[in-house]
Protein backbone atom coordinates (compact mmCIF):
# COMPACT_ATOMS: atom_id res chain seq x y z
CA UNK A 1 0.00 0.00 0.00
CA UNK A 2 1.42 3.22 -1.45
CA UNK A 3 1.51 6.32 1.66
CA UNK A 4 1.19 9.69 0.67
CA UNK A 5 4.30 11.95 2.49
CA UNK A 6 1.90 13.36 5.28
CA UNK A 7 1.09 9.76 6.59
CA UNK A 8 4.97 8.74 6.10
CA UNK A 9 5.77 12.01 8.14
CA UNK A 10 2.86 11.31 11.16
CA UNK A 11 4.39 7.57 11.19
CA UNK A 12 7.81 8.94 12.24
CA UNK A 13 6.54 11.37 14.60
CA UNK A 14 4.55 7.97 15.92
CA UNK A 15 8.33 6.29 15.86
CA UNK A 16 10.50 8.95 17.46
CA UNK A 17 7.63 8.88 20.74
CA UNK A 18 9.56 6.16 21.84
CA UNK A 19 13.32 8.03 22.32
CA UNK A 20 11.31 10.52 24.60
CA UNK A 21 13.04 10.71 28.01
CA UNK A 22 11.43 11.35 31.41
CA UNK A 23 12.69 15.20 31.39
CA UNK A 24 12.97 17.97 28.66
CA UNK A 25 12.70 17.42 25.19
CA UNK A 26 14.25 19.59 22.85
CA UNK A 27 11.39 19.71 19.63
CA UNK A 28 12.37 21.37 16.33
CA UNK A 29 10.00 22.99 13.31
CA UNK A 30 8.00 22.09 10.55
CA UNK A 31 5.14 20.03 9.42
CA UNK A 32 6.80 16.76 10.66
CA UNK A 33 7.50 18.14 14.12
CA UNK A 34 3.90 19.42 14.17
CA UNK A 35 3.15 15.64 13.67
CA UNK A 36 5.82 15.09 16.43
CA UNK A 37 3.99 17.75 19.33
CA UNK A 38 0.69 15.90 18.19
CA UNK A 39 1.97 12.70 19.46
CA UNK A 40 3.54 14.39 22.44
CA UNK A 41 0.60 15.47 23.40
CA UNK A 42 -0.83 11.66 23.67
CA UNK A 43 1.96 10.90 26.77
CA UNK A 44 1.40 14.25 28.45
CA UNK A 45 2.68 13.08 32.17
CA UNK A 46 5.50 10.73 30.99
CA UNK A 47 8.17 13.65 30.37
CA UNK A 48 8.14 17.04 31.95
CA UNK A 49 8.26 20.23 30.27
CA UNK A 50 9.90 20.57 26.29
CA UNK A 51 11.89 23.37 24.81
CA UNK A 52 11.10 24.56 21.17
CA UNK A 53 12.94 25.65 18.14
CA UNK A 54 10.67 28.48 17.59
CA UNK A 55 7.56 30.19 18.74
CA UNK A 56 5.21 28.36 16.27
CA UNK A 57 6.39 25.64 17.73
CA UNK A 58 6.29 27.15 21.56
CA UNK A 59 2.78 27.61 20.68
CA UNK A 60 1.64 24.44 19.10
CA UNK A 61 2.90 22.65 22.54
CA UNK A 62 1.52 25.01 24.28
CA UNK A 63 -2.02 24.60 22.86
CA UNK A 64 -1.66 20.94 23.80
CA UNK A 65 -0.93 21.98 27.30
CA UNK A 66 2.67 21.51 27.21
CA UNK A 67 4.98 23.48 29.17
CA UNK A 68 7.53 24.95 27.37
CA UNK A 69 10.96 26.44 29.10
CA UNK A 70 13.49 29.07 28.39
CA UNK A 71 16.85 27.16 27.49
CA UNK A 72 18.88 29.39 29.51
CA UNK A 73 16.48 28.07 32.47
CA UNK A 74 17.45 24.21 31.84
CA UNK A 75 20.33 21.84 31.57
CA UNK A 76 21.85 19.87 28.74
CA UNK A 77 18.85 18.30 27.20
CA UNK A 78 18.85 14.13 26.53
CA UNK A 79 17.31 14.64 23.06
CA UNK A 80 16.36 16.72 20.16
CA UNK A 81 13.57 16.28 17.94
CA UNK A 82 12.89 17.65 14.47
CA UNK A 83 12.67 17.05 10.66
CA UNK A 84 14.95 17.70 7.55
CA UNK A 85 14.99 19.07 4.71
CA UNK A 86 17.58 16.45 3.32
CA UNK A 87 19.62 13.91 4.69
CA UNK A 88 22.71 11.65 3.74
CA UNK A 89 23.45 8.55 5.43
CA UNK A 90 26.16 10.27 7.18
CA UNK A 91 23.71 12.10 9.13
CA UNK A 92 24.27 15.38 7.20
CA UNK A 93 21.35 17.61 6.60
CA UNK A 94 20.07 20.76 5.08
CA UNK A 95 17.46 22.00 7.42
CA UNK A 96 15.51 25.76 7.80
CA UNK A 97 13.13 25.59 5.17
CA UNK A 98 10.92 26.54 7.61
CA UNK A 99 13.02 29.39 8.31
CA UNK A 100 14.14 28.21 11.93
CA UNK A 101 17.61 26.67 11.34
CA UNK A 102 19.54 28.95 14.10
CA UNK A 103 16.98 28.38 17.06
CA UNK A 104 17.49 24.30 15.64
CA UNK A 105 20.79 24.40 15.48
CA UNK A 106 21.23 26.07 19.21
CA UNK A 107 19.13 23.82 20.93
CA UNK A 108 20.28 20.93 18.86
CA UNK A 109 24.00 21.41 20.07
CA UNK A 110 22.60 21.90 23.80
CA UNK A 111 21.51 18.40 23.26
CA UNK A 112 22.67 14.71 23.96
CA UNK A 113 20.95 12.80 20.79
CA UNK A 114 19.65 14.64 17.52
CA UNK A 115 16.83 12.11 16.01
CA UNK A 116 15.57 13.19 13.04
CA UNK A 117 12.07 11.94 11.36
CA UNK A 118 12.17 12.26 7.55
CA UNK A 119 9.99 10.90 5.14
CA UNK A 120 12.05 8.74 2.39
CA UNK A 121 12.19 11.83 -0.06
CA UNK A 122 14.18 13.32 2.23
CA UNK A 123 16.99 10.89 1.95
CA UNK A 124 19.74 11.90 -0.36
CA UNK A 125 23.07 10.93 -1.87
CA UNK A 126 24.68 14.43 -1.98
CA UNK A 127 23.11 17.19 0.27
CA UNK A 128 21.86 20.69 -1.84
CA UNK A 129 19.01 19.95 -4.50
CA UNK A 130 17.52 21.75 -1.70
CA UNK A 131 18.28 25.58 -2.01
CA UNK A 132 20.83 26.29 1.60
CA UNK A 133 19.16 28.40 3.63
CA UNK A 134 21.08 30.71 5.03
CA UNK A 135 20.01 33.25 7.77
CA UNK A 136 21.22 36.79 7.01
CA UNK A 137 21.22 40.31 9.64
CA UNK A 138 19.17 42.32 7.26
CA UNK A 139 22.12 45.12 6.74
CA UNK A 140 24.45 42.68 5.43
CA UNK A 141 22.01 41.15 2.63
CA UNK A 142 23.95 42.64 -0.40
CA UNK A 143 27.00 41.87 0.99
CA UNK A 144 26.68 38.34 2.10
CA UNK A 145 24.62 37.63 -1.38
CA UNK A 146 27.47 38.54 -3.10
CA UNK A 147 30.19 36.23 -0.84
CA UNK A 148 27.61 33.16 -1.47
CA UNK A 149 27.72 33.77 -4.79
CA UNK A 150 31.72 33.83 -5.23
CA UNK A 151 31.06 30.24 -3.50
CA UNK A 152 29.21 29.62 -6.55
CA UNK A 153 25.56 29.68 -5.26
CA UNK A 154 22.55 31.69 -6.17
CA UNK A 155 21.13 33.23 -3.45
CA UNK A 156 17.41 34.51 -3.32
CA UNK A 157 15.86 36.01 -0.61
CA UNK A 158 13.00 34.54 0.99
CA UNK A 159 10.72 37.20 0.10
CA UNK A 160 8.29 38.85 2.53
CA UNK A 161 10.05 36.53 5.58
CA UNK A 162 11.40 37.56 8.79
CA UNK A 163 12.76 34.93 10.77
CA UNK A 164 12.16 34.92 14.41
CA UNK A 165 15.34 36.47 15.35
CA UNK A 166 13.94 39.62 13.51
CA UNK A 167 16.69 38.65 10.50
CA UNK A 168 16.02 37.57 6.81
CA UNK A 169 16.96 34.53 4.59
CA UNK A 170 18.71 33.72 1.66
CA UNK A 171 17.95 30.58 0.09
CA UNK A 172 21.50 29.35 -2.13
CA UNK A 173 20.51 27.40 -5.29
CA UNK A 174 22.84 24.89 -7.25
CA UNK A 175 25.40 24.68 -4.57
CA UNK A 176 27.85 21.72 -4.64
CA UNK A 177 28.02 20.66 -1.77
CA UNK A 178 31.22 17.88 -1.66
CA UNK A 179 32.42 18.94 1.71
CA UNK A 180 29.83 20.24 4.35
CA UNK A 181 31.59 20.04 7.19
CA UNK A 182 33.92 22.64 5.63
CA UNK A 183 30.98 24.58 3.60
CA UNK A 184 29.05 24.68 7.13
CA UNK A 185 32.40 26.74 8.38
CA UNK A 186 33.28 28.74 5.41
CA UNK A 187 29.39 30.33 4.88
CA UNK A 188 29.46 31.11 8.75
CA UNK A 189 32.53 33.01 8.73
CA UNK A 190 30.72 35.51 6.03
CA UNK A 191 30.16 38.57 7.99
CA UNK A 192 26.59 38.88 8.30
CA UNK A 193 25.52 35.77 8.45
CA UNK A 194 23.86 34.65 11.85
CA UNK A 195 23.94 30.73 10.66
CA UNK A 196 23.54 28.26 7.86
CA UNK A 197 21.72 25.41 7.48
CA UNK A 198 24.02 22.70 6.77
CA UNK A 199 23.90 20.62 10.22
CA UNK A 200 26.82 18.79 9.46
CA UNK A 201 29.33 19.82 12.31
CA UNK A 202 26.38 18.59 14.52
CA UNK A 203 24.80 15.71 12.84
CA UNK A 204 21.99 13.81 13.93
CA UNK A 205 22.48 10.33 15.78
CA UNK A 206 19.18 8.51 14.76
CA UNK A 207 17.55 8.93 11.20
CA UNK A 208 13.85 7.34 11.77
CA UNK A 209 13.06 7.28 8.12
CA UNK A 210 9.15 6.78 7.10
CA UNK A 211 9.08 4.50 3.48
CA UNK A 212 6.26 2.58 2.23
CA UNK A 213 7.63 -0.96 4.09
CA UNK A 214 7.52 0.72 7.38
CA UNK A 215 9.59 3.03 9.52
CA UNK A 216 13.63 2.25 9.12
CA UNK A 217 16.04 3.42 12.36
CA UNK A 218 19.41 4.40 10.92
CA UNK A 219 22.37 5.62 12.56
CA UNK A 220 25.17 7.16 11.16
CA UNK A 221 27.69 3.86 11.51
CA UNK A 222 24.55 1.74 9.23
O1 LIG B 1 14.34 22.80 9.28
C1 LIG B 1 13.14 22.86 9.38
C2 LIG B 1 12.43 24.11 9.73
O2 LIG B 1 13.30 25.20 9.82
C3 LIG B 1 12.32 21.64 9.14
O3 LIG B 1 12.78 20.62 9.96
C4 LIG B 1 12.44 21.23 7.71
O4 LIG B 1 12.12 22.32 6.90
C5 LIG B 1 11.52 20.05 7.40
O5 LIG B 1 10.20 20.48 7.42
P1 LIG B 1 8.97 19.52 7.21
O6 LIG B 1 8.93 18.60 8.38
O7 LIG B 1 7.78 20.46 7.16
O8 LIG B 1 9.16 18.78 5.92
Amino acid sequence: MTMTQEQLKQAVARAAIDYVPQGIIGVGTGSTANFFIDELATIKGRFEAAVASSEATAQRLRSHGIQVLDLNSVGELEIYVDGADEITRHMHMIKGGGGALTREKIVAACSKKFICMADESKLVDVLGKFPLPVEVIPMAQSHVARELAKLGGQPRLRAGFTTDNGNVILDVHNLVIANPVELETQINQIVGVVTNGLFSQRPADVLLLGTTGGVKILRAAD
